[in-house]
Parts: C-alpha cells; structure tokens; sequence
C-alpha cells in the first residue's frame, strides 16, 4: 500500500503542527537574533511545521531595560521584521516572533506574526508587569493605551490589536491567537476571549525568568488554560543568552493540548530548539461542539474580533505523527496513573454496589461465575462491597453453571476463585433444563445434530439468567451484573433474557481492557491475597463465551476471533464515543498507535506475547465490524441498560448518561466515510 495517499498525512486528519522555538538570545542585537530566527524557521519547515512561536521580544532580547528606547535599536527591528517575513513565504512557515514596535508616541511589547512574505498582525501586549522584579510600564505602553487599530510597519499598514483571530482560509479549524507572557497571568487572560471567538491555538510569547517552583507554576497556568479555554497553548519562554545581570531563564517551552501536555523542552540548554508536536484541532472543535457550557459562554461574554485570514500550507507529507498516542486508551501507561485509575475505577464500582445494597437494604447477592474476566471483577467488587458493609462474604452466592461448552479449566478456575474469597460456591448444570428447552422449541441438536446457532448459544445465556433472578427471589438477593463497556459496545450480551440483564451491573463503564489491569490490581491487594494464584489463571485464559462446544481441532469459541481484538474495538470505542471522530481518523490514529509494536510506549505488565501489531488492512477490517456493530446492530441493547455506575471519562453507553441513540438506526454515513478515505 503506497504510504503517499493523503490517508497517511496528519495535516488530512486536521492536525496543525505547532512548534515553540527556544532560540539562542543574543542581547540588544536584532540581526543576530533574526539569524537564530531564520534558521529555526527554516529547521522547522523542513519539519513541516505549520506554525512557530517564538520568545517575548525575541528579536531583541528580553531583559534589555532602558536599551528599548534607542532609536538604532528599534530601526533595526522593524528591518529584521522584514527579512523574517520573506523567511516565512520561502518556508510556508507562520512564525510568531517578539518585537517592540512604534505606534503614535508610544512603544508597545508585540508579537509580530509573520506568513506568506508579510506582516499578518500586530498584537501587543495587554497586561504589562510592574511589580516585584518587572518594570515593564517605564518602557511600554499597554494594549489598551494605542489610539489606533492600525500601525505601519515597513511602509505596509497591517492590523494592531489584542485578541487578533488568524484564521487559515485553507485549512478549517486552524485559527490561531496570541498573548504575551503577563496576559496569562492575569484572571482574565486575553486568550480567553481568543477562545470564545474561535481561536484553537493560542500562543504565548514569554520571557519568564526562573526561580524555583516556577517551571511548575507556568506548566500548571499552561494545562489549566488549554483545559478551561477548550485549546492547545503553545508556550515559549526565553532561555540562553538572555541577561543574567540579575534574573535567570531556563527556555522552558511546552505545548498543551485540552489540559494535556504533548511536548516540552529541555530545560537549561545551551543550544537553540525547537519543541514541535501535532495539534489537533479538529478534537477541540468536536469537544467544543459537545460542550455546551463552552457555547454558551461565548454568547454571554464573547465580543466581536477582528478575523486576519491567511493560507497554511497544504502539502500532505505522510510522516509519523508527532504527539503522545494511547495503544489503550483506556488503560494509562504510566505505571502510577494506572495505579490511581485502577483505585479509582474499583471505588467506583465498589461504592456503586454498596449504595443500591444499603438504599433497598438487601443483605444478599447472586452471581454467576463462569471463570471468564468479568464475573471475576464482579466478584471481587461485590466482595470488597460485602467488607465495607460488614456483611459476611458467605452471604454472596455464587454458583457455576456449566453448559454444553464449558471447558474444565474455566469451571476449576470458577470453583477455585469462590473458595480462595470465601463466598458461597454452587454448581448448577443448566444442560438438562437446556435439553429441555432446546427440545420444547423443537431445535435440532435436541435430536442429536451438532447445530450450534444463535439460539443454541442463546438457551443457554437465558437459561442462566433465569436461574439467577429466580435464586434471587428464593434469597432476597440482588442478581449482580457482570456485562462490561466493551461488551456493550459491540452488543455482545444475550438480551433480556440473557446476561444483558441483571438487577445492577457494576462493569457496565469499565471497557475490557481496563478490567484485565483491574484484576491485575484487586489481585494485590492485602484482603484478596488468597485469590492471587487464580487471578493469574483467569487473566492467562482466552477471552469466550463457551456456549459452543470447541470444534473437531480443539479450538475453542474465541470472542476476539468473531468481534475483533479487545484491544482495537477499545481504540475505536473510545474516539468514537468520546470525541465523536470520524471514522477515517479513527482508522489513522489506530495505524499510527498499532502499527508498530517496538515504538511508543505499553502500559507496565503487559505481557510480552500482547504486545501486538496491526496492519491498516486488519484495523481497517475490524473498524468496519465495529461500525456496523455500534451504529446498526446493538443501540437497541444498550437503550435497555440495567443500573450501574459510569467509570471512564471515555464515557458510558448508558441511554440514561453519556451515550443516547435510536435503536433503529444504521451504519452507512460511518461506512462510506471508512470506504471513502481510507485506503
Ligand atoms: N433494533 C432492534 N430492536 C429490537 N429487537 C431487535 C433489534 N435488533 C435485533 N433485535 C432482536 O434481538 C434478538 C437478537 O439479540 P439477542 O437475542 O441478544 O441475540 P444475538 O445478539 O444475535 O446473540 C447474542 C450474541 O452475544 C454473544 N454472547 C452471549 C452471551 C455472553 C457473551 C459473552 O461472551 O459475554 C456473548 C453470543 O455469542 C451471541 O453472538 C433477535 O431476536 C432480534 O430480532
Ligand atoms: N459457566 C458459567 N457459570 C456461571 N455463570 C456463567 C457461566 N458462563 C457465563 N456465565 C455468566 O454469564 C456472564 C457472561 O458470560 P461471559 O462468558 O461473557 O462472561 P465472563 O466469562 O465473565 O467474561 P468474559 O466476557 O471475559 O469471558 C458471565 O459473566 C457470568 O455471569
Ligand atoms: N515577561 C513577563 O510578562 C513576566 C511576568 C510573568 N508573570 C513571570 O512570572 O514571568
């Protein structure tokens, strides 16, 4: 497959890359500085960068005090501006550079953005700091003080005020605004009215001294402000060469994208950088979309801004793309994230339970325990619940009920989980109420033909389920649901009458690949200890229903053989549902996360043999079953859920939360966008 169809180029899938350059500062000298300037400009464009941000008067120097009002200095200024500006249409390059610049009889601290050859705009600084060690106002005038919306630069008259919108003609979703390093420490950032009027990335030119604590302080002011105004911030603090004469710089530059970081730099250098990652502009545009309150507050203090339209560049270069990418996401890769979300999501589950026990004052559970994953969890969360109540674990009832299909290793498994927590195991075999049933309905395999349909599959299921909520009755229990998010998903549930139903269901928002780290976690836990040996057992058996017997080869009936690997139906669960992408982007995310095992990172523990790859063939394969599975054939599953909390921020599937959708709908909008751009 040609690796040159714009399937494969990150700009197809409206990423902007972004980078923040730290150059080396070269103090009160302007042709040096562009120097530094220009060949970071042209590194960038050569690494497709779309748009670049430099330091708070960059060209200059920062901490240059009362050289900012020489007349040489700032004549030579505003000639750099002019080289640079060439710079940009030589490299399709935006660049946003730092620049004192006249206006009137006044000297204002700006950023000077630079494409296509010209001067787009001119944004000055709003908040200037006068405090402590800033002097600011004895050189500078503020945003607010300029009489004009309008200053000339090199004889060209270009746009002059805060809050400026660059907005590409070309590339929908890049639209872009500027603040100057103080702007953001203010309550109300001029960013923030950016935002509301369109802007995804907002840039930040700083000239930021360093004291300790203070990398932390930006770094929280950088996630909390692309968090809150629903953005990337790109951020650029001045480092090397700046005047030590009484502060010092350490070049701090990061990229934050919706509270997350993407990139930073290294702190200290001795040597220019850049710090580039791919923005993706068209997730905060579906966030924003989701968001109402984002909307809502763009009308009631929105104010009119002035748009700068201006052409990106547009080739689509394939390349790997450049930013932090979950295989899972919804299992973190940090070992001490996944901690807390495991701790998180068992509490969860855990207080869950415990609530609809104390709320209906039930003192007992029934549980069907097939030695699979999530009747495992179930248990363990109904165990931990029973401890916190102060309830005897012996007043959970868990029965076995092995079917046509059920191998021994699962039933040894089950019986052995029971025993090791101190529940009260049974064994119901359903196969002659199953016979029964099978030969009422007149089903073949009740006179001897090895016929394992659906509903051969699905006796079974229900058969199950009725034993489970009629033990309820007889125990004045609650039947506890062991479904989880991923089984929803794909509609793989028997309904009704089936395991879809229960009287709560604990595992309802957790997705399959998640509950196997869980297990992993309950499993060392100090009141689970005597269960560790057949948690191990349960997490190294394969994932299936066992409702038809193994074939002539032995093979069993494999779930991820029918729906798909776990792994990839979370993948596409989470960017479908959280974000609402598109299926096409679903499909190059999940190549650039999956295509290459040796690359990136894995969540700690996982073993070597699930340490997989997938080629685009394969992903675009399962996608298309998943596609038809959540959008065509199961909402009507999900429209009928039990109760049971919600775990992940990916979100639940719940009609009653995060996920409501016509159980008549159909899939074709997803599949012609899957058939019609990917290769
Ligand atoms: N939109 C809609 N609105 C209302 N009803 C709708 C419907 N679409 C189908 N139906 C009806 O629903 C029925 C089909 O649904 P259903 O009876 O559930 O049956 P179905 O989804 O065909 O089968 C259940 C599947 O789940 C698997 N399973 C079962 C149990 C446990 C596990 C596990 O490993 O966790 C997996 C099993 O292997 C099988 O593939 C049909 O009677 C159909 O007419
Ligand atoms: N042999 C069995 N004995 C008791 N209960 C069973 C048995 N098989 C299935 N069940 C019940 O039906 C539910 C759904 O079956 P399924 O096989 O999908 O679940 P599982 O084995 O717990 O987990 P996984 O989906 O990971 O295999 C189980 O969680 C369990 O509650
Ligand atoms: N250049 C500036 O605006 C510096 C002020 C900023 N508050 C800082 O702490 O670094």
């Amino acid at each position: 497959m040609s690796k040159t169809h714009p399937f494969h180029s990150a700009r197809t899938h409206s990423f902007v890359r972004v980078a923040a350059a730290t150059p080396l500062v070269h103090i009160a000298d302007p042709v040096a500085n562009a120097a530094e300037h220009e060949a970071l400009i042209g590194q960038a464009g050569e690494q497709g960068v779309d748009l670049i941000v430099f330091p708070e008067l960059s060209l200059t120097a920062y901490a240059i005090d009362d050289l900012l009002m020489q007349d040489a200095l700032l004549v030579e200024v505003e000639r750099q501006i002019a080289r640079l500006a060439q710079v940009t249409a030589e490299t399709g390059v935006i660049a946003v550079i730092g620049a004192p610049i006249r206006n009137g009889d006044a000297l204002f601290n700006c950023a000077v953005v630079l494409g296509g050859g010209e001067v787009l705009g001119v944004v000055p600084k709003t908040f200037l700091p006068n405090y402590r060690e800033y002097y600011e106002k004895r050189w500078f005038a503020p945003s607010g003080a300029r009489s004009e919306d309008t200053v000339v630069l090199n004889g060209e008259t270009v746009d002059f005020a805060p809050g400026l919108i660059f907005e590409a003609t070309n590339r929908p979703g890049f639209v872009f605004a500027v603040e100057i390093c103080e702007d953001f420490w203010a309550p109300l950032p001029p960013s923030t009215r950016a935002a509301l009027a369109g802007a995804r990335i907002l840039c930040n030119l700083s000239a930021s001294n360093i004291v300790i604590g203070k990398a932390e302080e930006r770094a929280v002011l950088c996630a909390s402000q692309s968090m809150r105004a629903m953005a990337a911030y790109v951020f650029s603090a001045s480092g090397w060469g700046e005047s030590t004469t009484d502060l010092g710089w350490d070049g701090q530059a990061t990229i934050h994208e919706l509270g997350a970081r993407l990139a930073e730099s290294e702190r200290f250098a001795m040597t220019s950088q850049l710090t580039v990652a791919d923005v993706d502009v068209g997730r905060i545009g579906l966030d924003r979309l989701r968001n109402g309150t984002f909307a809502d507050c763009a009308r009631q203090e929105g104010e009119a801004a002035t748009i700068v339209p201006f052409d990106a560049g547009e080739s689509t270069a394939t390349g790997d793309l450049i930013r932090p990418l979950d295989r899972f996401p919804f299992v973190p890769d940090d070992p001490a994230r996944l901690d807390q979300d495991c701790f998180e999501a068992f509490n969860i589950q855990v207080q869950g339970l415990m609530r609809r026990l104390t709320a209906t004052g039930t003192k007992r559970l029934v549980i069907g325990v097939s030695g699979g994953l999530d009747s495992t969890q179930a248990l363990l969360v109904a165990c931990r619940a029973f401890d916190r109540l102060d309830l005897p674990r012996s007043d959970i009832l868990a029965y076995t009920m092995p079917g046509f299909a059920t191998s021994d290793g699962t039933k040894a498994n089950a019986w052995a989980l029971m025993t090791a927590l101190g529940v009260t195991g049974s064994e119901l075999d359903i196969r002659p109420a199953a016979e029964q049933m099978l030969k009422d309905i007149g089903h073949p395999f009740a006179d001897g033909e090895p016929v394992h349909d659906i509903t051969f599959e699905n006796v079974q299921a229900g058969l199950r389920t009725d034993y489970l909520f009629r033990l309820a009755n007889q125990n004045r229990a609650l039947v506890l649901g062991t479904g989880d998010l991923s089984e929803l998903a794909l509609g793989w549930a028997t309904y009704g009458v089936g395991d879809h139903m229960s009287h709560y269901n604990v595992n309802g928002g957790v997705a399959k690949t998640l509950i196997r780290h869980l297990i992993r976690w309950v499993a060392h836990r100090e009141d689970m200890a005597g269960a560790a040996g057949v948690l191990q057992a349960i997490l190294d058996t394969e994932i299936s229903p066992e409702l038809v017997p193994a074939g002539a080869d032995g093979k069993i009936q494999s779930t991820e053989g029918t729906v798909g690997p776990y792994a990839l139906n979370d993948f596409f669960l989470f960017h479908v549902t959280r974000f609402g992408t598109a299926p096409s982007k679903v499909a190059f995310l999940a190549h650039q996360a999956w295509s290459d095992a040796s690359s990136g990172h894995w969540p700690a523990n996982t073993p070597d043999e699930e340490r997989v790859e997938y080629d685009l063939a394969t992903i675009k394969a399962w996608l298309r079953k998943f596609l038809v599975r959540f959008f065509a054939t199961s909402q009507f599953k999900r429209s009928a859920l039990p109760n049971g909390p919600k775990v992940v921020t990916g979100g639940s599937l719940s009609p009653r939360g995060d996920w409501r959708a016509p159980s008549d709908g159909n899939a074709r909008v997803w599949l012609d966008e899957l058939d019609a751009h990917v290769p």
